[in-house]
């Protein structure tokens, strides 16, 4: 949820003078308001000459709150979402799509966890560069720490189908194309992130539906670096942040009908055992989860389900992380 700034155009209430009273009770941004004493809130309004105006302003933010839950659906709702308008997006890796009865759902939030070098930022690479080269449409990368590599994605174009046999000029042709697909920015902290989607969002909303080039995939590699600076502490600020930082990905994800994967690194746990860094207020927002793992000297990688919507959890599959060649190793 974005700070109260960025709401006035929407919102002409929410001016500097409704902002000025809010940010004098320490609220810059809506989460703050979750956080804050309402009660209290509203009292202070009362005693202010604008008092109306204050209050109107209170109202509209809580209104603001209320329109991120998420809506009550009923069974037969359910079922039609699921089996209408969505559909499944390649990875690149033909077993992980099986794994995955077809690749990454359309309308879901897919979060690829796992310790460093286990493939979590090739896997995204090579999703994006077979999603633009099958004409799928858009992808927006955000990048949080220069993991973008347009060289890696374009050696990921699938040399079985055309480069082999392509003349030099269409398989230039063939990446240019790839290329301009992708789009990629870089994000460094949970409130750019933030104001990122919150544009997102709007200029998705207004946006009419070319499906040849319209938003397919949102990746946000990786989306623990932006949210761990925040969390800790008894300050349960940061978890709320995260969690509605959360909602809005999925919000987007279902409004837009795209898939949205980010990466969650690992931290040491218990005993020393690694775990995801964003854990258990985060593990049951994302649709479906993957613990990626890679033996130490070896190329491949795997992956397994930790969560999904509808499938069990501890089916595995893996995928070769170097080089061009065909992808495809058989699943366990
Ligand atoms: N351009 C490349 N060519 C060949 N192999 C590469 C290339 N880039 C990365 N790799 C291999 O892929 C491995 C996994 O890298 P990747 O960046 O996907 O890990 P990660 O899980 O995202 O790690 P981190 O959490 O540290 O970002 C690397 O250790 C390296 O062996």
């Amino acid at each position: 949820m974005p700070p109260l700034k960025n709401l006035e155009q929407e919102f002409p209430i929410i001016d500097a003078e409704f902002r000025q009273f809010c940010s004098s009770h320490g609220i810059f941004s809506v989460e703050d308001f979750l956080v804050n004493d309402l009660y209290s809130l509203a009292a202070f309004a009362e005693g202010e000459a604008i008092s109306d105006k204050l209050k109107q302003g209170i109202a509209q933010v809580l209104s603001i709150i209320d329109r991120q839950h998420q809506p009550w659906l009923n069974g037969l709702e359910l079922l039609e979402d699921a089996q209408m308008k969505k559909r499944f997006l390649p990875t690149g890796c033909q077993w992980v799509d099986s794994l995955l009865q077809g690749g990454l759902r359309e309308g879901h939030l897919v979060e690829l966890a796992g310790p460093s070098s286990s493939g979590k930022t090739q896997l995204c690479l090579r999703a994006a560069a077979h999603i633009a080269d099958r004409k799928l449409g858009t992808i927006m990368f955000l990048d949080t720490g220069n993991s973008f590599s347009p060289e890696r994605v374009s050696s990921f174009l699938d040399p079985s189908t055309t480069s082999s046999s392509l003349p030099k000029e269409a398989q230039e042709r063939r990446c240019r194309r790839v290329m301009s697909s992708i789009l990629c920015r870089s994000v460094f902290d949970i409130f750019e992130l933030q104001d990122v989607l919150n544009r997102l969002s709007i200029t998705l909303g207004r946006k009419g539906k070319d499906e040849a080039t319209r938003l397919r995939l949102l990746v946000i590699d990786s989306i623990s670096s932006l949210i761990t600076p925040i969390l800790g502490g008894r300050d349960s600020h940061g978890r709320s942040l995260m969690v509605s930082a959360g909602y809005a990905l999925k919000r987007l994800a279902d409004e837009s009908n795209l898939c949205v994967l980010v990466t969650n690194h690992m931290v040491g746990g218990e005993g020393g055992l690694p775990k995801p860094a964003l854990g258990e207020s985060w593990k049951s927002i994302p649709h479906v989860r993957l613990l990626l793992s890679r033996e130490h000297g070896s190329h491949i990688s795997t992956v397994s389900v930790l969560r999904h919507t509808s499938m069990a959890p501890g089916g595995a599959a893996k995928f070769a992380i170097d080089g061009g060649q065909p992808i495809a190793v058989s699943p366990d």
